[in-house]
């Protein structure tokens, strides 16, 4: 019996360390990074239609273009399928902020190739919906893989990861950081030693675990800078993604809410547990058994 409706949660990452350790000559940067994913996300839910058009609604009408990584991802599945002749109505209600660091495209994206390869029973493994993924955006596959990783390369050759799951204070300085800028910034530092995997053992936010961006970030954009300034006050604090995120974590809901409680007004943020398998997965394995 195929299924006609899915309801999944399009999960947060954090990136708990950003290493830059080169440029290749297209451009594009070498990394080392550790991502994580949090319980919080966007909701997304995606009704099976058979009249082949795939179609949006979002609580943020502004979002709703075929720009939007949702419809990019909905076409390059029926590009990849020709033959699929089903249609889907998605809603999207926004709850991550974005562009923040904290990969809400990217994830609704990867929520998005899951689901339809379910509904449209296509049948794809996800290995393949991986590199469907990386076409539309550097963090796609990693969501689409669902386990917390360790990303090398140009952020594609990933290998799991699993570390304790902590509770995390995110603040949300409301600005926009420019991804493609900062990679071309002449101040970026671009030559972090790179890590063997085997030698990698995380330990928490430590000076040698650090984000190669919050240098820069922290000095162009004050709200930044206040946000972490606000944290360190209580624990260690790092930029996730090229921001504007920051975060901090701790070993109890308790005691992230007790840091979260003293958050003056002209700060905003939430906080959400650190999970090694995303929610995503978690849901389609209850939604389709
Ligand atoms: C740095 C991260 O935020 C870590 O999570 C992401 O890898 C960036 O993900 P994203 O915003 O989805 O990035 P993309 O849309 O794939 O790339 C944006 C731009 O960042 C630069 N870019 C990206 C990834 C990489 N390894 N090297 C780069 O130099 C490229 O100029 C690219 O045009
Ligand atoms: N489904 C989507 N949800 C949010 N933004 C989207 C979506 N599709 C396209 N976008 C565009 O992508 C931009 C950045 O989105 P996103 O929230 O993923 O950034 P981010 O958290 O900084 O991601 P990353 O960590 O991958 O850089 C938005 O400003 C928006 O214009």
């Amino acid at each position: 019996m195929p299924i006609n409706t899915l309801k999944l949660t399009s999960p947060a990452k954090l990136n708990l360390f950003l290493h830059i350790s080169g440029q290749l000559e297209n451009g594009y940067h070498e990394l080392q990074s550790l991502f994580h994913f949090l319980d919080k996300g966007d909701e997304l839910t995606f009704e099976r239609t058979n009249d082949g058009i795939v179609t949006l609604e979002c609580n943020l009408s502004e979002l709703v273009t075929e720009q939007n990584l949702i419809i990019k991802a909905a076409n390059a599945l029926k590009a990849k399928v020709p033959q699929a002749q089903d249609g889907v109505k998605i809603n999207l209600q926004k709850v991550l902020p974005m562009g923040g660091g904290v990969g809400g495209g990217s994830s609704n994206a990867a929520t998005t190739l899951l689901a339809l390869n379910e509904l449209w029973s296509l049948n794809l493994a996800h290995s393949e919906l991986e590199v469907i993924g990386k076409s539309l955006g550097a963090d796609v596959p990693i969501f689409v893989r669902g386990r917390s990783s360790i990303a090398e390369g140009i952020g594609e050759k990933l290998t799991d990861y699993p570390i304790d799951e902590k509770w995390y204070l995110v603040l949300t300085p409301q600005v926009h950081v420019n991804t493609a800028l900062l990679f071309s910034s002449t101040e970026l530092p671009r030559n972090t030693k790179k890590i063997d995997l085997c030698n990698i053992n995380y330990t928490g936010l430590t000076p040698e675990h650090k984000n190669d961006f919050e240098t820069l970030v922290y000095k162009n954009h004050p709200d930044v800078a206040k946000a972490i300034d606000w944290l360190l006050e209580y624990a260690p604090a790092r930029l996730t993604g090229t921001g504007a995120c920051v975060f901090s974590v701790f070993e109890s809901k308790q005691e992230a809410e007790s840091i979260f409680n003293r958050l003056p007004a002209d700060l905003s943020g939430f906080i959400a547990q650190g999970c090694n398998i995303s929610v995503t997965h978690q849901q389609l394995r209850e939604q389709l058994s």
